[in-house]
Formats: C-alpha cells, structure tokens, sequence
C-alpha cells in the first residue's frame, strides 16, 4: 500500500487507528483454545468485529513465535486473511529486525515478499546498511525505532553524542539514506513532549505511535504535536483493545474499545483538516 493511499483511508474511515494482534493463549477467552488454531480463530474474530474501525493491523511476531511453528503458520494466515479480505487496511509485522545487508535483505524478503507485509519494524542501531536492505522495496515501508514508549529509552536513545540527542542523529541521518522516502518512524505515545522537536527534523513522514492505553501514553497530546499536513499519525493499541474482554463478549468489547478511539480520532482530524 502506497502513502497516500493510506491517507486516503484515514480519510475515509475518520480513524488512525493501529489495533496491534499480540496474542497470549493465557488471555484469549477459553472456549477458543478448543480451535484448530486458537491464535488465528481469535484474530479473525478480532478482525472481523474492528476492520471498519481501524486502519492498520500491528502483529508483533514475538506473539508468534513464542508459539513455535503453530504460532508462525498463525501468523501467515493472519497476514492472508487481512490481504485477501481487506485489502485496504496497511499491515505491519512489529518485528524490529535489522542485522548485516545480506542477511536484512533476506528479513526484508521474509516480511515484505512471503509474508507480504506493507511494513516491517526495523532498528537503526547497525547503521545504514542495516537499514537499506528494506528500503530497496517499492511500496513497502520500514518503521525505524526512534524514540520508544519503554522506560530504557532514556538508556541511550536521549542521551547526546556529539552534542546531539541520539534519536535525533538517527531521524537525520536516516533521511540521507537511499529509499528514505520509503521510511516511517517509531515514536512512543509516552514520548509526547518530544514530538515537536521530532517534527522539526521529520515534518512529513508518518509516525507508527504505540503506548496508548496500557502504557499511559495520551492520544490528545500525540495529536497536538504530532500530526501534520499529511495527518502523519498512525496510533496503535493492543492489549487496551483485543483483551477488552477474556468472555464470550470479547469482539464485542474490542470493537467498544477500537470505537471509543476512533470517535477520538474523528474528533482530532475534523479539528485538524
Ligand atoms: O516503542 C515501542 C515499540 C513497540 N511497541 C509495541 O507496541 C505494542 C504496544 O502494546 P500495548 O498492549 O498497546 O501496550 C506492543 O506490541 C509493543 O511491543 C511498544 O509498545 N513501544
């Protein structure tokens, strides 16, 4: 999927929302472990009652290969469902993969040509040649970490070298890379003081957002300083959403959740467009 044509779904749906697909057989409702595949059954329930709500599908592969084989054949039906049934919703594999280029081009091919991904997570720690790898792919996108929702993000990611605050030097030196017009960037909804400065360096590029929810992070602030022309904003939750409910009600009450969000992010693009 194309930038604009995600922005043309924003638009449609009056939604930015990311509904991440981490899911632990300890928290799905119990009648579904009865399933062939307990982990698929339960994301298609999930999608089916959230698609209309939501713009993006957020898979974090840990959840899947926590599970061994049973987990990655759930994940790559996961994948196929959402691309053969809705098309227009983008797709990233929370991955955060990156490692010497010949070995992120065959991550790049994993996510982007078998699983076919839109997006994959990608951290920047290994430098540029780590990162074009993923580039290289026409229409598809790498979400590189910048600033994240955790704790230890202050560990190295704000300390300065150079005079200049680490998640800085790699959203600027990030954009001298072949392809950067291919990239998007990881900013924690937890991090929404930093989001003016990041817009100073990044003003155009969409920002994949998590940490609403569960992690305390605000959507109203993440809209105030971090959405621009182009809207820019994709904002994820998981736990908030699919685990809304462990009992029969549980779509029901994930798409009470993804609604109660999506009517928040109505509110913020009518105040912004
Ligand atoms: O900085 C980051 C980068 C990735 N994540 C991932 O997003 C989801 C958040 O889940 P919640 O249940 O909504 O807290 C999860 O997959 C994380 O691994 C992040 O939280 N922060």
């Amino acid at each position: 999927m194309t930038t604009d044509q995600l922005i043309h779904q924003i638009k449609i749906k009056k939604s930015f929302l990311c509904i991440g697909l981490d899911v632990d057989l300890n928290k799905i409702p119990v009648h579904l472990l009865k399933e062939e595949d307990p982990i698929f059954a339960f994301n298609k329930t999930i999608i089916d009652a959230t698609h209309h709500l939501c713009v993006a599908y957020k898979p974090n592969t840990a959840f899947y290969e926590a599970y061994g084989i049973k987990g990655w054949q759930a994940l790559e039906k996961t994948i196929n469902y959402l691309n053969e049934n809705h098309p227009d919703i983008f797709t990233i594999a929370d991955a955060k993969r990156g490692d010497i280029g010949n070995t992120s081009t065959m991550y790049a091919k994993a996510f982007f040509e078998d699983l076919e991904f839109d997006s994959v997570t990608v951290a920047p720690y290994m430098g540029k040649d780590s990162v074009e790898p993923f580039l290289a792919f026409e229409n598809k996108h790498t979400i590189l970490l910048a600033l994240t929702s955790n704790q230890g993000a202050l560990d190295f990611q704000t300390k300065k070298i150079e005079n200049q605050e680490l998640y800085k030097k790699v959203l600027e030196t990030s954009k001298t890379w072949k392809n950067s017009k291919n990239l998007m960037y990881v900013v924690g909804a937890t991090k929404a003081e930093y989001l003016a400065d990041i817009r100073q360096i990044i003003p155009d590029s969409f920002l994949l957002v998590p940490g609403v929810g569960a992690q305390g992070g605000n959507l109203n602030d993440v809209c105030k300083y971090g959405m621009n022309n182009y809207i820019g904003l994709l904002i994820n939750s998981s736990r908030g959403i699919i685990y809304a409910s462990n009992d029969n009600d549980f779509a029901e009450a994930a798409a009470s959740k993804a609604k109660e969000l999506q009517e928040q992010m109505a509110l913020e693009l009518n105040r912004h467009l």
